[in-house]
């Protein structure tokens, strides 16, 4: 058996885990086993004793002895039934715990990445199977496991009074739980194997089906008609899957009958070395009768541990799937050292930053400087995934360079814990995040380590030109925004973009980084936001990335990127006269606007964004 050692360890890591789940639990549920271990013991032995009673003595025997006898044989019936009645009510107990401290743990190491490692597809496979395994396996796991301890401990206790009664007989006890050992092992390794054939397929059928069943995809799946598209591509994973189950299992079906047939042959063997003794070594009729009834209680264990460490080994899984994730927490803690990062500063600065993503062929961004003194707008323009993005992240300290510095008044942000950094930050991203909350909560977790108050909220909304709309909902700041939840309501794109603005604009941090603000602002807010964007945030640092060529102009400072690299700088009149890039693009905006059919830029090929 190769994988014994492997079989053994997962035992002893689920153990483990149970245990940290809920010590409380874990020990009531073991001392209960232990209880009606000892409660089988009892039963076994008084039962032996009275019939040797009755038999010996034709009479009836000494009454006492035996009115003691029963008194003895009730009680450990009910010690066996209360500890039952224990045991099933604190099982669902421990398994819900483990349940709870799986995902705390997952979500624990979750929390701890950085969105490098969510560009990182190990780091991903091991999130998704682990998430995956902590919402089903937990219960399953804890409730075999506490089957296979209680049919443990009821196998010892009766090979234990079968020694006083029939050494032999006991021997033949412990021999019948080989099979089914060896059965479970055999079956466990055989499940193993189909998880990890079908863990890719897993993920894609997952994948489709929330594409089917959520909201927010519901509505293109729809305009495409693609449902029955998706649905049947659903479903032939799911044939696969249930061809691969069924030769599995077909598999799986020797392992089985090589527990049950086994140990079954085991305990054939056992009654046959009753009858023996029994008939040629003397064996009285009491303790014949008590071992038969013994066997009888055995065998019935033996089959619910059969049920179970099927159900164990099936389960276990989730112990691998945890222990790989939680592998990358030393390697995501190490990241997190340092000293926590200024909160206020004169300058920041990007020196000769370069950058290349997880798994691309070429850099995002290739040596680039920016430097931002404390109070300016500095507004980075130029083509799509020209980096424009890519170096707001890193600013932000959601990434650090591959080569260069990010200087926060000369000292390298390297230095400090990225974590602190981010809270000098407030970023609006372009894809900003919808949170089926509250409207109040969508804009409090700006800045919901300090709790603001509905006041400062308003604010908030005030500036971002959000309170307008969100006072007048049916329950005002309280309404959620997802008509997915209770009296929820969604808000229009452009009015999603004003409470994010909020959101930012709540956050007081020194800097700001506004990625397409106004993308979908319609042209009143658009000007209104950035007109307003240097008293809206006075006395802070701002970057500004923008298409919109008419408003990023009043800013400082235009930084223009082109392939991740800084193709020119400065003011916008600086930048018309120099006519290079930032030119040409500003021109072909406006020639747009001006010139009636130049907007279809048939002509030109170098087309800007169409946010
Ligand atoms: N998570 C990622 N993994 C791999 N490559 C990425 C990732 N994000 C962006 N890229 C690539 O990096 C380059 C720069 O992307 P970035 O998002 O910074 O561009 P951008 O200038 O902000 O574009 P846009 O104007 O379209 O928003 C692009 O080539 C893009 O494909």
């Amino acid at each position: 058996m190769r994988n014994i050692g492997g079989m053994l360890h997962l035992v002893i890591a689920a153990i483990k885990l149970v245990w940290a789940a809920s010590r409380k639990e874990f020990i009531v549920v073991v001392l209960m086993d232990l209880v009606q271990a000892f409660g089988i013991f009892v039963l076994v032995v008084q039962l032996q004793s009275l019939l040797s009673g009755l038999i010996a003595e034709k009479g009836g025997g000494d009454p006492d002895k035996l009115a003691f006898g029963m008194v003895g044989f009730v009680a450990a019936n009910i010690l066996i039934a209360v500890a039952e009645a224990v045991i099933a009510n604190r099982r669902l107990l421990l398994s819900e715990r483990t349940g709870l401290h799986v995902c705390r743990e997952i979500m624990g190491v979750a929390c701890l990445a950085d969105l490098a490692d969510f560009d990182d597809s190990r780091f991903h496979d091991r999130l998704h199977r682990a998430a995956t395994s902590a919402l089903t396996r937990p219960a399953r796991m804890v409730e075999s496991l506490v089957t296979i301890g209680q049919v443990v401990f009821t196998l010892a206790a009766v090979a234990v009074a079968m020694i006083f009664i029939q050494p032999w007989i006991a021997l033949v006890v412990v021999l019948a739980t080989v099979p089914v050992w060896l059965g479970g092992v055999r079956g466990g390794e055989q499940h193993f194997e189909f998880v990890t054939e079908t863990t890719a397929d897993d993920r894609s059928r997952t994948y489709l089906f929330d594409l089917l069943t959520t909201r927010e995809p519901a509505k293109e799946i729809r305009a495409f008609n693609l449902e029955r598209y998706l649905a049947l591509r659903w479903l032939s994973i799911m044939e696969r899957r249930l061809a691969l189950l069924a030769a599995n299992l077909r598999k799986r079906f020797y392992s089985a009958l090589l527990a049950s047939v086994g140990s079954g042959l085991v305990l054939a063997l056992a009654a046959g070395v009753l009858i023996a003794l029994n008939r040629w070594a003397g064996m009285s009729l009491a303790e014949t009768a008590t071992t038969a009834g013994a066997l009888l209680v055995f065998s019935q264990k033996l089959v619910d541990g059969i049920g179970s460490s099927n159900e164990f080994f099936e389960s276990a899984p989730l112990v691998r799937d945890l222990e790989e994730f939680l592998a990358l927490r030393p390697e995501i803690e190490r990241e997190r050292t340092g000293d926590a990062a200024p909160t206020a500063f004169e300058a920041i600065e990007a020196q000769d930053v370069s950058f290349t993503y997880q798994g691309a062929d070429r850099r995002a961004l290739e040596q680039v400087s920016l430097r931002m003194e404390a109070g300016e707008v500095v507004a980075l323009v130029g083509e799509n995934g020209s980096g424009k993005t890519t170096l707001a992240k890193l600013l932000a300290g959601l990434y650090a360079p591959e080569d260069g510095r990010i200087l926060v008044d000369g000292a390298d942000l390297a230095g400090f814990d990225a974590a602190t950094w981010r809270e000098s930050v407030a970023v609006l991203f372009q894809d900003f995040i919808r949170y089926a909350l509250p409207a109040e909560d969508n804009i409090r977790i700006g800045a919901a380590e300090r709790d603001p108050a509905d006041e400062a909220i308003r604010d908030a909304a005030r500036a971002a030109g959000a309170d307008g709309f969100l006072a007048t909902l049916p329950d005002g700041y309280h309404t959620i925004l997802s008509p997915q939840f209770g009296e929820g309501q969604d808000l229009s794109l452009g009015q999603w973009q004003r409470v994010a603005l909020a959101r930012a604009f709540l956050r007081s941090a020194p800097l700001v980084i506004l990625d397409e603000p106004s993308a979908s602002l319609d042209a009143r807010a658009e000007r209104a936001l950035f007109d307003s964007v240097r008293e809206l945030y006075q006395g802070r640092t701002v970057l500004l990335i923008s298409h919109r060529f008419s408003t990023v102009r009043t800013a400082d400072r235009i930084v223009v990127l082109r392939s991740g690299k800084v193709a020119e700088h400065g003011t916008h009149d600086e930048l018309m006269a120099a006519d290079g890039l930032y030119a040409e693009l500003f021109t072909l905006q406006a020639r747009g606007y001006l010139q009636p059919g130049a907007e279809n830029g048939k002509s030109d090929d170098r087309t800007i964004s169409l946010h």
